[in-house]
């Protein structure tokens, strides 16, 4: 999977490559601006077949020195090119130094003002990249950037992260002011954790990633991928060899989430799927079924007693199954067991006037799959710092909440949203259904339950739960691709048997 890097990690990498003697700073700002033109150029095929009119705007920094470099490049393409400075040409690092020294060579450079009145065909944004440490307070150049990535006639291309926005949390640095946005992103070496987290992959526009002749490295989380085809497919054997997931569902007329989960547990390849439902939902849900199996259970004995069968090797809770204290005592005869546990929405919830309750009984072999809200609700005290306006960058992020809920709960934790993220003791992933990956309707009632009953699919089948989160929630995002507009929940297990198709 590849990796996104926070702003450290991408300075130490760089650090150790110039330390090494194999590059200088130089010669990867260079490549920088080389690479972001290339891919401007690639994007707007427009820009490339005549000169055409730019404004470089650049900062304090090194990425303000990449700005230098995109200008001499576009100057040397014939076109005309304006440079506006924020800052002191004194107080820039060596390497943007140089190569605002060489732009002076060939042009003025302007004191960056409030307001960029100009429209260019291009807006170049080099004024912070990963190195944003305070809030951006400059509203005039903020809302004219905003303005221009909105508008037709200008393209603003993002050098690193459209200014403004925290590479390492995908949050905004300028309580009050106007978010930038810039139609096309060039990250340097590898994506950052902000390009696929919270609002910024929006405000990015499109995201393209340029080799500046890094080696590639371990450093980061993984953006998650496709998963291996070779441990979603099946190779003979009986039905029990990919085991057996039991839904625990609600009561009558509460049942079609538990079926949801049920049916995308069987689409995703467990051997066998059953639905325990109170007697009195017996005879609705058996109208609905027919592969997925039914019993009873009316209550925690008679849990205790299905789970007496061992076969029966992976069990989610929570899809309409009720609040309270019997949806308690079902979570923790469900975890007693050890077995692998998908605990969603009401399976959670049910532990908000006491989650320690929940974490103590939790085991490794357990997924929780919250949205925000259901995480806010068990993790309060993680949740709230999201709310506020960060005032300093890094700024904390969605990711490193969830890392911190998985080591307190001691489990594998997959927050959700169009940013999902998975984190348990030893690793951490993030699925950003953004860019050529958006799946914006996911957005529909009952998507979440089916993402858990992909999940409780898949640890029937393979008892990995990182393995199960990660690669459950990048089937459901390309379900949800696949199908397009229109999508309801019940669609997405549909979609299973085409997107597993085309992986094989
Ligand atoms: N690390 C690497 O390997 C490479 C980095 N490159 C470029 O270098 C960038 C990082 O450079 P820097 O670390 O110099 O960081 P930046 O250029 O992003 O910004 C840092 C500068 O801005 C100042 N600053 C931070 N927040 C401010 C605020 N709110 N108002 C005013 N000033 C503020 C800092 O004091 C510092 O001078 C990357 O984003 C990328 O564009 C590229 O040249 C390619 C290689
Ligand atoms: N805009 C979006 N883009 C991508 N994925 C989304 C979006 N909105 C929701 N999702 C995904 O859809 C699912 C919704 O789950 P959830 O909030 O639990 O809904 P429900 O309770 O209705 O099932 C999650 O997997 C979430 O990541
Ligand atoms: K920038």
């Amino acid at each position: 999977m590849p990796r996104l890097l926070s702003a450290e990690e991408m300075r130490e990498i760089e650090s150790a490559a110039m330390d090494s003697g194999s590059v200088t700073g130089r010669a990867l700002m260079e490549r920088a601006g080389q690479g972001a033109v290339a891919a401007a150029l690639s994007r707007w095929p427009d820009l490339a077949s005549r000169a055409h009119r730019a404004v470089i705007l650049c900062g304090p920094g090194n990425n303000g020195g990449d700005g230098f470099v995109v200008a001499r490049l576009l100057a040397g393409r014939g076109w005309e090119v304006r440079v506006l400075l924020m800052g002191d040409p004194a107080g820039l690092p060596p390497d943007a130094r140089a190569n605002h020294d060489l732009w002076a060579g060939i042009g003025p450079v302007e004191e960056m003002t409030q307001a960029v009145r100009d429209k260019p065909d291009l807006v170049v944004d080099a004024i912070f990249g990963t190195g944003l440490s305070r809030p951006f307070e400059a509203e005039g150049i903020t809302a004219a950037l905003a303005d221009m990535a909105e508008g037709e006639a200008v393209r603003v291309l993002a050098l690193d992260m459209p200014s403004g926005w925290c590479s390492d949390s995908g949050r905004w640095l300028g309580e009050g002011i106007t978010p930038t946005r810039a139609n096309l992103t060039v990250a340097f070496h590898a994506a950052k954790r902000g390009h696929y987290l919270g609002d910024a992959p929006e405000a990015c526009g499109a995201l393209a990633v340029v080799e500046i002749g890094l080696d590639e490295s371990e450093a980061g989380v993984s953006l998650v991928s496709a998963p291996p085809a070779r441990r979603l497919m099946k190779q003979g054997g009986h039905k029990y060899g990919y085991g057996h997931a039991l839904i625990l569902g609600g009561g009558v007329g509460k049942g079609g989430a538990a079926r949801m989960a049920a049916r995308g547990a069987l689409r995703i390849g467990a051997g066998l799927v059953t639905l325990a439902v109170p007697g009195a939902a017996l005879q609705e849900n058996a109208a609905r079924l027919d592969a997925v199996m039914l019993t009873r259970m009316n209550d925690v004995r008679d849990l205790a007693e299905i789970l007496e069968d061992d076969r029966l090797n992976a069990l989610c809770l929570g899809p309409g199954l009720g609040h309270g204290g019997g949806t308690r005592a079902l979570v923790h005869a469900a975890l007693e067991v050890e077995r692998p546990v998908v605990l969603d929405a009401d399976a959670m919830t049910s532990f908000e006037e006491d989650p320690e309750e929940l974490f103590d009984a939790l085991h490794l072999g357990v997924v929780l799959t919250p949205h925000m809200g259901e995480f806010a609700r068990l993790f309060p005290d993680l949740a709230a710092p999201l709310k506020e306006s960060p005032e300093a960058g890094p700024a904390y992020s969605r990711l490193d909440a969830a890392r911190l809920a998985a080591e307190r709960a001691g489990c594998t934790i997959l927050l959700k949203g169009p940013d999902t993220i998975i984190a348990n003791a030893e690793s951490a992933a993030l699925h950003g259904a953004f860019y050529d990956r958006a799946a914006p309707w996911l957005a529909t009632a009952g998507a979440g339950d089916t993402l858990a009953g992909f999940i409780t699919g898949l640890l029937a089948r393979d008892d990995d739960p990182f393995f199960a989160a990660t690669a459950a929630t990048w089937l459901h995002a390309d379900c949800a691709r696949d199908f397009g507009p229109g999508l309801i929940a019940e669609d997405l297990p549909e979609r299973l048997p085409r997107v597993l198709a085309r992986l094989a």
